[in-house]
């Protein structure tokens, strides 16, 4: 988990810049634009793509005792973020993942937890060059290696979690075409030279020059002869591996323009700002599930309504079983009219332990009891303790299980208030997903 001594200041109109690139697609799940990039990257590449990902830091400059590419956001490792925004491409090989020796079983447990099937655990060195070259070594020229070396390889930093499809399409058909091809930024401050004194020297123009990013990409047998020759003062101290492909093989990378979310995660603050992106990438959708009675259908409209800020989808219990409503969303409301009858918020909730949705995002599902009569307490106090049971049950499964109680009244200006404090409780539900709040019977 991660503690942050600062406020969390994502300005939404941050979040919302980043929102037009469609992030970590995992978040996203698979939808039809995803679809079909992907046949776009299997038409286009056809020959060997591999990635390598140096993640044999310290993260010194994180200041966390966990290094930065371990820290977890929402129970989940920074760097199965970014495996995932590569193993999801089924144009891509083999992810040769680079971690320090101490940090090697940890690697493979996270490989375990969440199923990475293309990744090879190798061990770093004690710079990100010589962690990239020991990554690059991975592979073999002999073909019936497991891991045969590729036409091109994709070097991408493992603290770099949101990489889009279309710009490694652009890297890999770059790198395939001029032998090296790297992702570049508008630079954010301008860029000076210091006297040794400490004094301004000079400053460049900015204008002129661009920032370096992630990914890169190389036909593999350059960028392998590249670090084949190059000098230990590069080991030590090189920070760019393109420097390297010109420097070594006289090859000029292709430059090419990224989005802003192709950023490194080097401080607390990047850290926070990752969490606040995937969250709301996790928040722009949801299912409402009626129950059967006329009541629990106009609530659902009139919450629909509310939720303005969604992409919502409103379905008949019977329909929830379809399996195209579980791809569409991980965050799910259960709107049932008897306090006891939480059965169809059960039904699905353990559906979802059996499912991979919830392997790597917490799926949110909110059941909204719609109280028409006054129960006695004590069969609303059984409901509690049995809804707060299921709860702690299924958030082994990353299931986050949440209660809301709303009270119907035939007073319109009262109805509308409850319902929007039902909408506005459901939004923050759904965008904070936190554990803490899990079992709750909160009242709108
Ligand atoms: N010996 C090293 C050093 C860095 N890296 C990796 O290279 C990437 C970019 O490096 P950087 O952001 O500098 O990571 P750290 O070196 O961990 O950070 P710091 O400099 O703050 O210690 C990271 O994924 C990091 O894990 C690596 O594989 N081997
Ligand atoms: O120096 P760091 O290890 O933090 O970063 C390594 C790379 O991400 C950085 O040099 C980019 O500019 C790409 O070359």
């Amino acid at each position: 988990g991660i503690t942050f001594d600062m406020p969390l200041s994502c300005s939404n109109r941050h979040i919302k810049q980043f929102h037009q690139v469609p992030l970590d697609p995992g978040c996203l799940l698979e939808c039809d634009a995803e679809r079909s990039a992907d046949r776009l990257g299997c038409a286009a590449v056809d020959f060997p793509v591999a990635v390598v990902l140096p993640a044999g830091g310290s993260g010194e400059r994180m200041g966390l005792a966990t290094p930065k590419q371990f820290c977890t956001i929402l129970n989940r490792p920074l760097i199965s973020f970014t495996i995932q925004a590569f193993e999801r491409l089924s144009w891509i090989g083999t992810v040769v993942v680079v971690v320090a020796k101490e940090n090697h079983d940890l690697m493979l447990n996270i490989v375990k937890k969440f199923n990475h099937t293309k990744v090879k655990v190798v061990h770093g060195g004690t710079t990100r060059h010589r962690s990239i070259f020991n990554g690059l070594r991975a592979f073999s020229s002999t073909t019936d290696s497991l891991t045969p070396k590729p036409k091109v390889v994709i070097i991408h930093d493992a603290v770099r979690p949101f990489v889009e499809e279309d710009l490694l399409l652009k890297i890999t058909l770059a790198a395939k075409e001029q032998g090296a091809s790297g992702a570049i930024r508008p630079l954010v401050s301008t860029v000076i030279a210091t006297t040794s004194e400490g004094y301004l020297d000079h400053s460049l123009e900015r204008a002129k020059y661009r920032a370096s990013e992630m990914p890169q990409g190389f036909l593999y047998d350059i960028i392998f002869q590249a670090y084949q020759r190059c000098s230990e003062f590069d080991f030590e101290f090189g920070t760019e591996c393109l420097h390297l492909a010109l420097q070594y093989c006289g090859t000029n990378a292709k430059l090419i323009d990224g989005p802003p979310t192709l950023w490194k995660v080097t401080y607390k603050r990047d850290l926070a700002a990752a969490e606040a992106i995937i969250k709301e990438t996790l928040s722009m959708s949801a299912c409402i599930i009626a129950g059967a009675e006329a009541e629990a259908v106009e609530l659902a409209k009139a919450l629909q309504k509310n939720l303005n800020m969604m992409e919502t989808d409103v379905i008949p219990c019977a329909k929830e079983s379809n399996t195209e409503y579980l791809s569409k969303t991980r965050n799910f409301i259960h709107i049932s009219r008897t306090a006891s009858n939480f059965l169809g918020t059960l039904d699905m909730v353990k559906r979802f332990e059996h499912t991979d949705h919830a392997r790597l995002y917490p799926v949110v599902v909110v059941w909204v009891q719609l109280n028409m009569t006054n129960k006695s307490v004590d069969s609303q106090k059984t409901d509690e303790l049995a809804f707060r049971t299921l709860a702690s049950e299924v958030i082994l499964g990353n299931v986050l299980l949440y209660g809301i109680q709303i009270d119907h009244t035939k007073v319109p200006e009262q109805w509308e208030r409850s319902v929007e404090r039902l909408a506005q409780i459901t939004v923050a539900l759904i965008r904070d997903r936190n554990a803490a709040l899990t079992g709750q019977l909160l009242h709108a």
